[in-house]
């Protein structure tokens, strides 16, 4: 089950990630939010971090406008580890190295074509499972 949210200036590239995973026939949980009313990030980073950590969901995708802020927002949740990324190269970079168990994106930075490309590349990258970089997770978690 992947995990989805976004704030009001993500919303509409949520949109299009959802339908996306529709196409694909991924099994998806969206946390909201459901329009475009301004909403604070940090409640959506946490909804999904929670979903996360509590073993309902396997990875999350999480939008706000920058996607700066709600990724600060899930980094401070213990046992996160969200990866800002807006091209493929580091989308892939970031499950082979670091893991991670979250991405975030900017609504207001990226293209939803372009989105749906690093997001596919996110989910479909397995973790290296290399010796350093399970060292450098256990530091991070340390
Ligand atoms: O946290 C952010 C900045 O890194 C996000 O881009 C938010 O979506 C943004 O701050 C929301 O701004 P708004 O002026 O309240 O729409």
């Amino acid at each position: 089950m992947i995990a989805i949210a976004s704030d009001h200036g993500g919303f509409a590239l949520k949109q299009e990630i959802i339908a996306y995973l529709k196409a694909q026939n991924l099994a998806f949980k969206d946390f909201g939010c459901y329009n475009e009313d301004a909403v604070d990030y940090p409640d959506y980073a946490k909804a999904v971090a929670h979903s996360i950590l509590d073993g309902e969901c396997e990875k999350g995708i999480l939008i706000c406008g920058t996607g700066i802020g709600i990724s600060i927002a899930a980094n401070k949740i213990k046992g996160i580890r969200c990866a800002l990324c807006h091209d493929v190269f580091s989308a892939e970079a970031t499950r082979l190295h670091n893991d991670a168990n979250i991405i975030a994106m900017g609504g207001r930075v990226i293209g939803p074509s372009h989105a749906v490309k690093v997001v596919d590349t996110f989910l479909n990258t397995a973790f290296s499972n290399d010796e350093r970089h399970k060292r450098r997770i256990t530091k991070i978690e340390d």
